[in-house]
């Protein structure tokens, strides 16, 4: 459509003349000046010149059945005299040439040329005589001043003129005239020329003069202009005089060519005519061009993949493409004549369509995502784009709308976000989004000043789950743990997979540490349950490491460490339990509790466990002995350390019945792993220095091996140099007693003290365990090592088993074994474990 536009502005453009497209009717004469055939010439010509007009309309039974114009009147014999009489009918010029009223009056002048006619009937539809159309009429018609200002009179006149003596005979000029083909004739002399024309000889005929001379029949004075004078000046002497003819002079003044109104409006005529032939053929190749054009967005809108729906300007379809049948289910037939909103999902409230117009009348177009429901109900999310459609005068008359599915870019979209934000396993918010929401949670608990926690949780036993029963079942376990875990949180609460066998609760507004220790209580006892994959039936307990906001830290990363820090002592505490995040806090939290009483109660409620962590061969890696490690499960704050409640436990006086308990439970333990069949190893138990320099360790050791039935030498005693160097005249004979029973004695943390050859002779000890801290320093700090190598020459130059504790990797333990350090104890090997859990691993085959 755009291209027909553009080739009407080129044509229109080119041309000079035509300035409108009105129809030929609307510049006829209405009043047709008609006479019946029989009608006489000199009756007919009479009526002519009375009505200045140049043609008659002959009319019989009131149907047109021929013309007579002007120029016919130089087809008559003026020999005889009586040419005046005949009937009208015997030399009008017939039929009579139609043409319809529609007929847009510049192409008239092309049908003027074609037909070589200077008349035409204008006609309505039903074929009625509306008027008749002169060459005149179509030419005046038209803006020509412009033209006849650039053009002289010198370019259209006729040179050498056709001249005849004053004396000639009316027949005499008209033969001349015949033979020059000309409508005027100079009659006379250049002193004082006339001139004769057609309508002079209409007139002769009027006034039945057609035997007078030449010179009495011509008009005088003959009007001149010179060769140059503009066309335009022209033409208007020859309006303001009434005159048809003007005589054209040279520089001498002598009449050398003659123009009349005729030659004018034929010049104007073949440019005119020349310039419309051409805007007409690039109107029709135009036309041809849209028509193309159309064609082929008609087979682009047909083939597209998207929707197309054309509507008037109601909104009302009027159709739709078959991308929209096979999109929205509906068969055109059922869309025509409704509007879109039957496409409408019920998605988008009132508001939504009250903008989408707003923006559709500013701008003429809209664009954006909208739902729509298919005839079977689906909804489905669409890239819509409306656009208005104008006439020429801005008046919107339709709106195409184009549409096209994107369900799957949508999908997509969702899958990258999920990727994104999402674990691809277990569907749960990763650590991306787990991150952000914690952000908020943070930004609302500081507005809103509570308190929320974070719960770090790990599967203790996972890395065996896949090891031993593949990827596949890892995979499966971790989807049920990961419901497990769901279900025992709230609807706030926010549970994310960090990757691997981690997961984080964050739980965004708490009123006590106690509520999280209470949900960190339920996760651990929930996934304390046995889970059932494929068959199997999998144990895999958590460590959950809690932290409070504000008290731990103020932001995501220090709340995230804390919890973490928290989680890895929860693991050190032999899993299977949680902690809250800092000794500090705990503390602060047992006085709160006032731990001291419950620390009292914890014996006869029976909250204490021995854990027991494996000591292995540092060369073969076989397990060789273990250590006992005291736990409290506190039924508030989880499993306690040792390390916060045997100074306090000291500081009591508690640790005497519990260092009994400790002594009595390992040795019973031993014992039903003996009656259970299990390949027992000696296991070490630790003495504290209250416990072994005030309360005397050797009764109730006594009494516990009694009870127990058991091998005193499955039993070893640990003790730190320092308790030992209390007294050491007591702590000698003390020990001594405790070797003559068959138990063996360790010196725990060695290389913290005194570690003087001197007492380490003096003592009667088996075994020497030199401290964590200098394992740990082993591949940082040379001097660290330094200490490990002499610690572990001077045990074995004394015959004393040599044990790194703290092993947590394999350099460290490499480093050992090249030292020929004999045994090793750390998480490398083993955390520290329950009893079943100990024997499970390290005590069946
Ligand atoms: N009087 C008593 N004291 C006891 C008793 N049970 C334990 N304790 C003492 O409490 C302290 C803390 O013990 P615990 O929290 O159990 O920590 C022990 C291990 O979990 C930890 N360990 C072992 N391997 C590693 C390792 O690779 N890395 C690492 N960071 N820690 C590790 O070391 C602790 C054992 O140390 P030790 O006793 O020196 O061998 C601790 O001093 C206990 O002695 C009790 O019944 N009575």
């Amino acid at each position: 459509m755009g291209c027909w536009v553009a080739g009407m502005e080129a044509s229109k453009g080119k041309l000079l003349f035509m300035s409108t497209d009105q129809p030929v009717e609307a510049i006829i004469h209405p009043h047709i000046l008609e006479c019946a055939p029989e009608e006489s010439l000199r009756e007919v010509a009479r009526r002519m010149s009375d009505r200045r007009c140049s043609s008659i309309l002959v009319v019989e039974d009131g149907q047109p059945v021929g013309i007579w114009t002007e120029r016919d009147a130089l087809r008559l014999d003026y020999a005889s005299g009586d040419t005046g009489r005949r009937a009208v009918g015997e030399v009008m010029t017939a039929p009579v040439k139609t043409i319809p009223g529609s007929t847009p009056a510049n192409e008239v002048a092309v049908h003027f040329q074609e037909d070589q006619v200077r008349h035409y009937l204008v006609v309505d539809a039903a074929g009625r005589p509306q008027g008749v159309v002169s060459q005149t009429d179509v030419v005046l018609n038209q803006s020509i001043e412009h033209y006849l200002h650039l053009r002289e009179v010198g370019s259209v006149m006729r040179q050498h003129p056709p001249r005849v003596a004053n004396d000639a005979s009316l027949s005499e000029a008209v033969t001349t005239l015949r033979e020059y083909g000309a409508d005027a004739v100079v009659v006379g002399e250049d002193a004082d020329p006339g001139i004769l024309t057609e309508r002079d000889l209409v007139r002769a005929l009027a006034s039945e003069s057609t035997t007078a001379t030449a010179g009495e029949l011509a008009s005088r004075p003959l009007l001149a202009a010179p060769v140059e004078q503009s066309l335009f000046h022209v033409r208007n002497l020859m309006v303001e005089e009434a005159v048809r003819h003007v005589g054209v002079t040279d520089d001498s003044g002598r009449i050398t060519g003659l123009v009349g109104f005729t030659d004018i409006l034929s010049s104007v005529e073949f440019v005119y005519v020349r310039e419309l032939k051409s805007a007409l053929r690039e109107r029709d190749q135009a036309l041809q061009t849209s028509r193309k054009n159309l064609r082929m967005a008609e087979r682009i809108i047909e083939a597209s993949p998207d929707g197309v729906i054309i509507t008037d300007s109601e909104t009302r379809i009027q159709s739709v493409n078959p991308a929209f049948t096979r999109l929205t289910g509906y068969q055109p037939e059922e869309a025509i004549g409704q509007t879109p909103a039957m496409l409408s999902s019920g998605r988008h409230g009132p508001e939504f369509y009250r903008e989408m117009w707003r923006e559709l009348r500013e701008r003429g177009h809209w664009q954006g995502e909208i739902w729509n429901r298919r005839k079977n109900g689906e909804i489905y999310p669409e890239l819509l784009t409306i656009t208005g459609i104008e006439d020429d005068e801005g008046v919107v008359t339709n709106y195409a709308a184009m549409f096209s599915d994107i369900s799957r870019i949508k999908e997509n979209e969702e899958r990258i976000r999920r990727l994104a934000y999402y674990d691809a396993l277990t569907g749960l918010p990763n650590r991306r989004l787990f991150d952000d929401r914690l952000q908020v949670a943070i930004a609302q608990a500081h507005r809103y000043e509570h308190q929320l926690a974070l719960l770090y949780v790990d599967l203790d036993r996972f890395k065996r789950v896949n090891d031993t029963l593949g990827h596949a079942v890892g995979d499966a376990l971790l989807l049920q743990v990961a419901d497990a875990m769901r279900a025992e949180l709230r609807e706030g609460d926010s549970l994310a997979r960090l990757g691997g066998d981690e997961f984080v609760v964050l739980l965004p507004e708490i009123d006590e540490s106690r509520d999280a220790v209470n949900v960190a209580r339920r996760l651990v006892e929930r996934l304390g349950h046995p889970f059932n994959v494929d068959g199997n039936e999998l144990f895999v307990t958590s460590s959950v490491g809690i932290s409070l906001y504000p008290l731990d830290g103020d932001d995501g990363e220090a709340l995230s460490r804390a919890a973490d820090n928290a989680m890895y002592r929860a693991k050190e505490l032999g899993r299977n339990t949680y902690q809250l995040y800092t000794p500090e806090m705990n503390a602060h939290t047992f006085q709160s509790l006032t731990l001291e009483n419950h620390l009292r109660r914890a014996l006869e409620r029976e909250q204490f466990e021995c854990y027991y962590q494996p000591l292995v061969d540092a060369a073969s890696g076989e397990l060789v002995s273990a250590e006992a490690l005291l736990r409290w499960h506190h039924p508030d704050m989880g499993l306690v350390s040792p390390a916060d409640f045997i100074p306090l436990a000291e500081e009591t006086g508690l640790i005497g019945p519990i260092g009994d308990w400790v002594l009595h439970h390992v040795c019973q333990q031993l014992r039903w792993w003996q009656e259970a069949g299990l390949p027992v190893v000696p296991v070490g138990v630790n003495i504290s220095a209250l416990q072994f320099g005030r309360d005397n360790p050797v009764e109730p050791l006594e009494a516990a091996l009694a009870d127990s039935g058991i091998d005193p030498g499955l039993l070893a005693l640990e003790l730190t140099e320092g308790v030992l160097m209390q007294d050491t005249q007591r702590s000698v004979e003390r020990l001594r007693r405790i070797r003559d029973m068959g138990l063996g004695v360790a010196v725990d943390d060695f290389g913290t003290g005194y570690s003087s050859l001197a007492y380490l002779r003096r003592f009667p000890i088996t075994a020497l365990k030199v401290d964590q801290s200098f394992v740990k320093g082993i591949a940082e700090d040379p001097e660290d090592a330094a200490i490990v190598s002499t610690v572990v020459s001077l045990g074995r130059s004394l015959g004393l088993k040599v044990v790194a504790e703290g092993v947590e990797t394999p350099g460290q333990l490499a480093f050992l074994q090249e030292e020929g350090c004999h045994v090793a104890q750390g998480f490398h090997f083993g955390y520290p474990q329950p009893a079943e859990a100990f024997a499970a691993d390290w005590l069946v085959d």
